[in-house]
């Protein structure tokens, strides 16, 4: 077998003693280097699946042997080890790419996952044109789309993988953030383990603390086993925190000391547990804005946001649309098992118009639901029930002919006639179950009764 290999770079003799003794431990061949030039010079002479350097050099700092490797050995993950207490160089490596960072006084516990994480990655073979992000393993959701937006995102979520670093992703609901996330964490080293997904605004604040942290069993009236939080079922794994802003501020704080610490201590516990978890926050808020406001920590906001990851809307990368419709409706057929249905050029062409408030999940529910009230397994314009009056894009045109897409009826009449159509075409599809055709609707059957009795259909 191929022994891994690791360079240490650092001045201090004692660090790259220990390093050397605790990696030889791990089965890992150890070199070191005291400076930037030695550290450029054991580079050329083989190939290192890990560099751990320190920040400070006496010819200069971690960040030039990281961006040296990055500019000559591509994929080869460093990582770097900060003064105690220096938040701001830990961020400004992993910003340069760092696959993590290391704090002194090195923790035996601290460094052995960052190695063991590092050492899964696959070796950074100059031939290998694909970088592991890009490569998902089976099982990998796909981020659909070709447009240059959408393919800038998907290299950066390779790069992603391949770090240890918080990635903080912003965009519109439904522009596929959770997508990103989960497609970082099966891109990386920690793929085999879990990825657990936490929408913050949905957990009532009396259960946050118990929730996050977990808690030992009478720690309070209720507790009557011990039990996990988020944060240890993330473990070796990622979080995944949606909706970050919604966290409120105690929980902050005590976020941020967990981050900061790598250690999470259960309620009602006294012993403190390690912890490796690699952090992935959304949101479809302004965050900044929130800080701006006292509504979010800064400090907090800072770690978080180490890289930005930004997921177009679908407005935004309107040429992907008749690729997402063909591959969804694929998709959708699959589910269902029935075969894939045709759609008309002017269903094509009204969804390439739509504004999609709610982007890719959006466009997922119109196909599904027009599916299921089409007819012949085709898709026309009037099965979307696009109900938007002002179209993108060409918007003198619809206002031009005057009906500003109502065809011509007043507001009230337009909507009534829609609601007959929708409602006519639920119950044929549901061969005239009205229960069905009312689950169908999202509505439920009194409303529907109602609505049958007010547009006077039998
Ligand atoms: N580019 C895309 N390719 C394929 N599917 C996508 C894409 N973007 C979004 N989706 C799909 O749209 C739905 C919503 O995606 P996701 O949950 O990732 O969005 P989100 O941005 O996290 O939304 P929210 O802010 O509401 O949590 C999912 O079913 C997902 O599969």
């Amino acid at each position: 077998m191929n022994r891994k290999a690791v360079l240490i770079v650092d001045d201090e003799a004692d660090i790259r003693e220990l390093l050397v003794l605790t990696l030889s431990r791990m089965g890992v061949d150890a070199d070191t280097a005291s400076s930037v030039a030695e550290a450029q010079e054991a580079l050329k002479q083989r190939a290192y699946d890990l560099c751990l350097t320190d920040m400070r050099l006496p010819d200069g700092d971690g960040l030039a042997v990281l961006r040296h490797i990055a500019e000559n050995y591509g994929n080869t993950p460093v990582a770097v080890i900060t003064a105690y207490g220096s938040t701001d160089n830990a961020v400004a490596a992993l910003k340069a790419g760092a696959f993590d960072y290391l704090a002194k006084p090195i923790k035996i516990e601290q460094l052995r996952p960052i190695v063991v994480s590092a050492l899964k990655l696959p070796r950074p073979v100059h031939a290998r044109r694909a970088s592991i992000g890009e490569v998902p393993p089976p099982g990998t959701p796909r981020l659909l789309g070709e447009s240059p937006a959408i393919q800038k995102a998907r290299e950066m979520i390779g790069k992603l993988a391949r770090s240890q670093a918080p990635v903080y992703i912003t965009g519109e609901s439904g522009s596929g953030k959770e997508v990103a996330a989960r497609a970082i964490h099966m891109g990386s080293a920690r793929a085999a383990e879990p990825f657990v997904a936490v929408n913050c605004g949905a957990i009532p604040e009396n259960l946050m603390e118990s929730e996050f942290f977990g808690y030992k069993r009478g720690a309070f009236t209720g507790a009557d086993s011990d039990r996990e939080g988020f944060l240890q079922a993330a473990q070796k794994g990622t979080l995944f925190l949606d909706e970050v802003g919604d966290l409120p501020l105690a929980m902050q704080v005590k976020l941020l000391r967990v981050i900061q610490e790598k250690k999470v201590r259960r309620v009602g516990d006294t012993v403190e547990e390690n912890l490796d978890v690699r952090i992935i926050s959304a949101t479809h808020r302004n965050l900044s804005e929130q800080v701006e406001a006292g509504a979010f920590r800064q400090d907090l906001f800072y770690r978080l946001s180490v890289i930005e990851l930004r997921m177009p809307a679908l407005r935004e990368v309107p040429e992907d649309i008749p690729l997402l419709v063909e591959q969804l409706l694929a998709r959708l057929a699959k589910q269902a098992g029935a075969p894939v249905a045709t759609i008309g050029e002017d269903a094509m062409l009204a969804l390439r118009r739509y504004d999609f408030p709610g982007n890719v999940r959006e466009l997922e529910n119109i196909l599904e639901r027009a599916l299921a009230l089409c007819s012949n397994n085709t898709l026309h314009e009037s099965d979307l029930y696009l109900t938007q009056a002002t179209p993108r894009g060409e918007k003198s045109g619809a206002i031009a002919d005057g009906s500003l897409g109502t065809r011509g009826l007043p507001l009230h009449d337009f909507l009534d006639q829609v609601e007959r159509e929708v409602i006519t075409k639920a119950l044929e599809a549901t061969r005239y179950n009205k229960t069905a055709a009312a689950k169908l609707l999202g509505i439920t059957f009194r409303s529907l009764r109602y609505r049958l009795d007010r547009l006077g259909i039998d």
